[in-house]
């Protein structure tokens, strides 16, 4: 049985198929930010990213929403709450919900976003692949920024929205002809919080450093709107995919640590 976010394969009943999604460090949380301890040490060790601007990167639907996939030189993340590892950037995505009133995954104090863009690394120093990676703890690191929905689009998103024509259905890919740099889907203010958590995903795996930015980036409501006209499907039956987002999970005694970049 395939997994989804309808209520006969969604989140909810996820763990019978996966029992990782069962797990203590499973993502995303609910980020209480009176709990959050701001760290003076990932100060010191300062978020460094290394994003190389690529073209034709190809970007396909994948029955659960599009995601763009990053060639394997280039773009790279080190520093903050990632010790002395490397990681490079492998792809990314993003979740959504049926109005925006919702969408994101993690949630600040309860409130939702519009949606959740995740920029997906993978620990180059230690491991040979990212599906390597993504059987240790220390394996993937995911960046989140929030959407916010206001009257200005977001160009680099729109160079993604550009293309879903292309790929309507499950299993289409096409290649993005727009110059893509992942640093322009950053917030101008870095300041973020980390915690250790898990895949949003099935199989749910425990091998996530996350790192969740506080400001959100802008996108319009008719960008939005074009992510929930792509289809779940391969063909002819057309079902949408119009929320894509797990809701928040138990945060149990993980720390989770700020840091105000
Ligand atoms: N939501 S995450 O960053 O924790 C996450 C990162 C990587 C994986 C493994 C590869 N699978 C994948 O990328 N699946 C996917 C793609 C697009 C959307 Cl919209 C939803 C799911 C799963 C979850
Ligand atoms: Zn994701």
């Amino acid at each position: 049985a395939e997994w989804g976010y309808s209520p006969t394969n969604g989140p909810d009943v996820w763990a019978r198929l996966f029992p990782q999604a069962g797990g203590a460090r499973q993502s995303p949380v609910d980020i209480c930010t009176s709990i959050a301890s701001s760290d003076s040490n990932l100060e010191m060790k300062k978020l460094t990213f290394a994003y190389e601007s690529q073209s034709d990167l190809r970007i396909l639907n994948t029955g659960h929403g599009w995601k763009v996939e990053a060639p394997q030189s280039g773009s790279r993340l080190e520093g903050g709450p990632l010790g002395e590892d490397i990681y490079q950037l492998e792809q990314f995505h993003c979740h959504w919900g049926e109005t925006s009133a919702e969408g994101s995954e993690h949630t600040v104090d309860g409130r939702a976003y519009a949606g959740e863009l995740h920029l997906v690394h993978w620990n180059t120093t230690k491991y040979q692949s990212f599906a390597e990676a993504a059987q240790h703890p220390d394996g993937l690191a995911v960046l989140g920024v929030f959407f916010d929905v206001g009257n200005e689009s977001n160009d680099e998103i729109e160079k993604i929205v550009s293309t879903l024509s292309e790929i309507k259905f499950k299993g289409q890919f096409t290649d993005i002809p727009d110059v893509i740099d992942p640093t322009t889907f950053l917030p101008s203010g870095l300041g973020y919080w980390t915690y250790l958590g898990s895949l949003t995903t099935p199989p749910c795996n425990e091998c996530v450093i996350w790192i969740v930015y506080k400001e959100p980036i802008t996108v319009t409501e008719e960008q939005l709107v074009q992510f929930r006209c792509l289809s779940a499907c391969s063909g002819e039956a057309e079902e949408f995919i119009v929320k894509n987002y797990r809701p928040p999970q138990p945060l149990g005694n993980r720390a989770l640590r700020e840091c105000n970049a």
